[in-house]
C-alpha cells in the first residue's frame, strides 16, 4: 500500500446547493497541482438542512445530477479522486438512500455506499430529536474497494457507533476507512474523538473522518474536528470551524501496529 495524501474539506454546509459546491471548487483550486491524491467532503456536503433533499435524490440516482456532474468534473479537472460525503439518491425503496460516492480521477464511479445506521436519537441540543429514518431508507451492504493506494472502506457518521461494521470492513481487507460525517456539536464533543480512535485501534487500520463544522442554521450546530487516525490511535485534526487541510496516511503503520498487537489472530467468536 502506498501513502495517500487526502484533502479534508471541513464545511459548514447550508441549504444553498450552489454555495456548497462553490466551496468545494474553491478549496480545490487553492491546492498546488499534483499535491493531493484524494479529496474527502462531509456527509450531506452539497445540501444540508434543506427540504430539497428528496428532489435532489430524484436527480442523483446515477450521480449525474447537479451534484454528481460537478463532482465528476472537478475530479477530472484536478486529477484527484473524490469521496463525495453523502448525497441523497433515490433507489428502489420509498425513501432515498444517504449515499456516499467515490469517483476516480477520470470522474468514473468506483464505489457507492448507502448509510446503514440511521440517526434516530433523542440528543438534548437545540435541534431536539433526530429522525433520519423519516426521510431516508437504510442501506444493508458493507462496501470495500481497491484503489491505487490500497483497500479502502466506507462508513457514514452515525455508523461510527457500530464496531461490528468496522470489524467487517477490516475482515474484507480495509486498510483505511473513510467516514464522512455530520456529528452534532453535543455528541461530537462527548464522543467523536473516542469513537474515531477506537475504531482505528481495535481494527488496526486508518480512519479518515471528515465532519461538518459550525452553525448551519438556528437549530443545527456540528462539531468539526475532522481527523486522520493511525492504526496506533495517533491523530491529527482540524479545529471546530470550517477549514481544510491535507493529511497523509503513512500506510507502513498498518503492518507495524498489526505486528505489535496481533488482535486479529486472537479473536474468539463468542
Ligand atoms: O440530514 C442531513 O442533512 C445531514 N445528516 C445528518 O446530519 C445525519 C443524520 S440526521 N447526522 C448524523 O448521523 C449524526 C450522528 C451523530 O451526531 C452521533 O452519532 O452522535
Amino acid at each position: 500500500m502506498k501513502n495517500i495524501r487526502m484533502l479534508f474539506i471541513q464545511m459548514t454546509s447550508g441549504a444553498n446547493l450552489q454555495q456548497n459546491l462553490d466551496k468545494v471548487a474553491s478549496e480545490l483550486a487553492q491546492q498546488a497541482p499534483g499535491s493531493v491524491d484524494m479529496v474527502i467532503v462531509p456527509e450531506m456536503f452539497a445540501l444540508f438542512g434543506s427540504k430539497e433533499q428528496r428532489a435532489l435524490a430524484e436527480q442523483e440516482t446515477t450521480f449525474n445530477g447537479p451534484v454528481g456532474s460537478v463532482i465528476r468534473q472537478l475530479a477530472v479537472e484536478h486529477g484527484v479522486w473524490i469521496v463525495a460525503g453523502s448525497v441523497p439518491a433515490m433507489a428502489s425503496a420509498s425513501n432515498p438512500m444517504a449515499r456516499c460516492h467515490v469517483v476516480d480521477a477520470e470522474g468514473e464511479l468506483v464505489a457507492s455506499y448507502d448509510k446503514i445506521h440511521l440517526f434516530d436519537a433523542n440528543v438534548t441540543d437545540k435541534q431536539g430529536a433526530y429522525r433520519e429514518s423519516d426521510d431516508y431508507s437504510a442501506g444493508s451492504e458493507v462496501v470495500c474497494f481497491d484503489s491505487p493506494w490500497g483497500r479502502l472502506g466506507l462508513a457514514i457518521c452515525y455508523d461510527l457507533r457500530f464496531p461490528e461494521l468496522f470489524r467487517q470492513l477490516a475482515e474484507q481487507g480495509a486498510e483505511l476507512v473513510i467516514v464522512p460525517a455530520a456529528f452534532t456539536y453535543v455528541t461530537g464533543k462527548a464522543h467523536w474523538e473516542v469513537l474515531c480512535r477506537a475504531r482505528a485501534i481495535e481494527n488496526g487500520l486508518f480512519i479518515a473522518a471528515v465532519n461538518q463544522a459550525g452553525q448551519h442554521d438556528a437549530k443545527r450546530q456540528t462539531w468539526g474536528h475532522s481527523m486522520l487516525v493511525t492504526p496506533w490511535g495517533e491523530f491529527e485534526s482540524l479545529a471546530d470551524s470550517a477549514g481544510s487541510k491535507v493529511f497523509t496516511a503513512d500506510l507502513s503503520k498498518i503492518e507495524q501496529a498489526r505486528t505489535a498487537l496481533p488482535v486479529h489472530q486472537h479473536r474468539k467468536l463468542l
